[in-house]
């Protein structure tokens, strides 16, 4: 049965559907719908770890299923799936009665709904808590893979079970005794019997090493961690799960015979960890509401920065006498609570593929989805990387398809959902010829793009013109994408240096510009003549030449002339360059079309040399621009993606830390930034938007740390052009730009020149 599309076009009704407002024959239609949705999608993710629709989306469903049943319990059948736990147990395996039901917990999706849920407890504790007594809360990271049950007697393993349907598991255990992070004996001072609940789960290195083997091997990928876990655990073959690297981590206990259990949840974790049990290392007490709030918005924002994949933050009423008190509701404890993060795959429909040409000529399939909202933001395109990519993944117009948002990461869709090998849709075809200029296109052999063979697209000038006038590069304000797409349009502009010779009257015949507007262009123009010639290298977009790559050319290399002059073998000499990038190098200033472009730049008065003092430091040695500095980072980034960032700050000798405090030096911001800079501000510590930090990269002091004025020689200062955009960007409240409307292309973009830059790890 179809599933998807059912789900799909229930989650577009329920948007105008008011739930409590069903009169009851409109309720029990409903009902009647969403029950074998629920139902069959939670089959799906129990039973064979596959998540047909994303989790917000399940729970949309899974919820307006409650909504409708407590509006109207008599609707309420036996086996509706909202009193019901996980999935049934496979029958390929032995069934195992749980002495102690494994529950799932309920969810709060903001803070409201955790405060509301402290409420409660605070309610169901009246008369237990002493006057004056706040409880204490532990809060524990919500690791996603599948819940396991693993009795010990007499400190050894017996028997591990999955969670199942809560009552009912399956035995797992020859598969679970090949997980090296389960230990087979517990240390001495274990209790005669217990069982040590926790999560199975795959880290997101493991993951994404075995999906490269599997495609290596030509078989079928894994979608997310989560799947990877349940997959390999529930393999009938055990050395198949033992080459899987699972891991684990305890967040509880079950029934136990013998003393010495601790009283309180905090205290339990820290005695399975001496037993030689792994807990989760994150989890935190805490008395205070607002303290445990921010704790869960904050892992919201930090997921990434760990090597699992968490779905949210659980947080426990600390003390296990009152956990008692509290007790449990239908299939859930009272005294826990899941603080559910924003799902960050969703599905929709791929509604077509097109071609995106980059700068460097390479051709990028996009998807075009029907608008989904992941992870708060509505997508419609997404990156579909490449041909193999797609091939791989056989990914068709027309299916039903998960996209994946993770952090600052470009949306990218995961591949079709659900096992159909019969459709009969067509099959992806790479283009052969550009979709802009009708030129060929080629995939060089031993790599994975399509690229134009000749030059002359008007589609990759006008990436290569944004690319140049970027703010990472020669940072001339006004132009942007639009502008560098009109000057391309009108002709104005056929090869980069053109864009100097422009004046105010070829300026005001464009679309959209005011004299003002061109004025800004022209002394923007003017100001980028003296740009540092790391900038203008990177500017001049040679494949795999990003930023840092073009400071160290330019650390060994005096000029563009020089550098023009250089070997393969000259420049795999520099530390950090390897044939690839030698061999690109080299390639690009044999082309007589640059060289003229080069001889042209510097006629028209482009500065070509290396400038006194240019700050070329790419090695972290104590020279380095954030040598020893502790930077933060917080909020959204104009043109870099978060590791993009913190790679950019490591190379330049600084350490990335999560949070705010006196040894801060420096926090850098975008949009949305949070508590974090509110912090910063409090502690007096410096913040620089993205621009700043570039200033500071190309050798700008970090704010406050400016020598007195007297101090300062001219010649040491090469980027005086930087110093009004570091003035400027510091200034209060001046916050990255932009705009989540443009998001979703923006990024894509980004992603289209992934690969050709340092940065992208190509
Ligand atoms: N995408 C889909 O199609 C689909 C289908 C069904 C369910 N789901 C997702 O699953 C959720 C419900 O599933 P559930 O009942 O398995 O999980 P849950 O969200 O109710 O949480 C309970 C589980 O959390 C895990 N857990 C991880 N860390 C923990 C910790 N520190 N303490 C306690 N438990 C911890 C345990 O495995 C436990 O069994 C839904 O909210 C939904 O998002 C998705």
């Amino acid at each position: 049965m179809d599933l998807v599309g059912p789900a799909l076009d229930l989650l577009a009704r329920l948007d105008d559907t008011a739930l409590d407002a069903l009169d009851r024959d409109a309720a029990a239609a409903l009902a009647d719908e969403l029950r074998p949705v629920v139902r069959g999608l939670s089959r799906a993710y129990y039973t064979d770890g596959e998540s047909l629709v994303g989790d917000t989306q399940y729970d949309r469903l899974y919820h307006a299923l409650r909504a409708v049943e407590a509006a109207h319990p008599d609707l309420v059948t036996p086996d509706s799936p909202t009193h019901r736990v996980g999935g049934a147990p496979l029958d390929a395996f032995r069934k195992v009665e749980h002495p102690v039901p494994l529950l799932s917990l309920g969810n709060a999706f903001d803070v409201d709904d955790l405060r509301a849920w402290v409420d409660r407890v605070l309610k169901g504790l009246e008369g237990v808590l002493a006057e004056g007594e706040r409880p204490t809360f532990v809060a524990e990271l919500k690791i996603d893979g599948l819940a396991l049950a693993l009795t010990y007697r007499d400190g050894v393993l017996e028997r591990a079970a999955t969670r199942g349907n809560g009552r009912v598991g399956e035995d797992v255990t020859p598969n679970v005794r090949t997980v090296r992070a389960i230990p087979l004996r517990l240390a001495a001072g274990a209790p005669a019997s217990v069982e040590v609940r926790g999560e199975a789960y795959m880290a997101r290195s493991t993951f994404e090493a075995l999906n490269e083997r599997l495609v290596v091997a030509g078989e079928k990928t894994l979608a997310n961690p989560r799947n990877g876990a349940v997959g390999s655990l529930r393999q009938l073959d055990p050395t198949v799960t033992a080459s899987r690297g699972l891991a684990f981590y305890s967040y509880g206990i079950g029934p136990v015979e013998g003393d010495g259990v601790p009283e309180r949840q905090s205290a339990v974790l820290d005695w399975l960890q001496s037993l030689g049990i792994p807990t989760g290392p994150e989890r935190k007490t805490f008395d205070d509401v607002n303290a445990l709030a921010a704790f869960c918005e904050e892992w919201a924002h930090h997921r990434d920065t760990l090597d699992y994949e968490i779905d949210g933050v659980v947080v426990k009423v600390d003390r296990l006498d009152y956990q008692e008190v509290l007790g449990f509701r239908a299939t859930e404890p009272r005294w826990a609570i899941a603080f559910k993060f924003p799902a960050r795959e969703a599905t929709t429909r791929l509604l077509d593929i097109e071609h995106n040409v980059g700068r460097t000529g390479v051709i990028k399939p996009l998807a075009i989805l029907e608008p989904v909202e992941v992870g708060g933001v509505t997508v419609s395109k997404a990156t579909l990387h490449n041909a193999d990519y797609i091939t791989s993944r056989d990914i068709r117009v027309g299916d039903d398809v998960v996209v994946k948002r993770a952090g600052d990461v470009i949306p990218a869709v995961v591949g079709p959902v659900g096992a159909e090998p019969d459709r009969d849709r067509a099959v992806y075809e790479p283009p052969t010829v550009c979709p802009v200029c009708g030129k060929p296109v080629a995939r060089p052999v031993g790599e994975v793009d399509i690229r134009h063979t000749e030059g002359g697209c008007p589609a990759q000038l006008k990436r290569a013109v944004e690319h140049f006038v970027a703010r990472n590069a020669m940072d001339i304000d006004g132009i942007g994408s639009k502008g560098a797409a009109l000057l391309v349009d009108v002709e104005l502009i056929e090869d980069l240096p053109d864009l100097y010779e422009l004046d105010r009257d070829d300026l005001l015949a464009l679309e959209g510009f005011k004299e003002k507007k061109a004025d800004k262009v022209l002394a923007g123009l003017e100001t980028s003549k003296s740009r540092p010639l790391a900038r203008l290298l990177f500017g001049l977009g040679i494949r795999h030449v990003g930023e840092t790559v073009a400071r160290e050319l330019v650390a060994h290399h005096a000029s563009l002339d020089e550098l023009a002059a250089a070997s393969g073998e000259d420049l795999e000499a520099i530390d950090g360059i390897g044939p690839i990038v030698a061999e690109s190098v080299v390639e690009w200033f044999e082309d007589e079309a640059n060289q003229a472009t080069v001889a042209r730049l510097r006629e028209l008065g482009v500065n070509t040399l290396r400038q006194p003092g240019e700050r070329v430091a790419v090695a972290a040695d104590d020279s380095a621009p954030l040598a020893g500095k502790t930077v933060v980072l917080t909020g959204t980034f104009p043109t870099l993606t978060r590791p993009q960032a913190k790679a950019l700050v490591e190379e330049a000798g600084g350490k990335v830390t999560g949070s705010v405090s006196k040894k801060t030096d420096l926090v850098v911001y975008g949009e949305s930034a949070g508590s974090k800079l509110a912090k910063a501000e409090e502690l007096g510590v410096a913040r620089v938007d993205e621009d700043g930090l570039r200033a500071i990269l190309d050798g700008a002091p970090i704010p406050g740390d400016e020598p007195p004025t007297d101090e300062i020689e001219p010649v040491e200062n090469p980027v005086a052009a930087d110093a009004d955009v570091l003035a400027e960007s510091t200034s209060a409240g001046a916050v990255g730009s932009a705009a989540t409307g443009g998001f979703d292309m923006e990024v894509v973009r980004r992603d289209a020149e992934a690969g050709q830059g340092d940065l992208f790890g190509s």
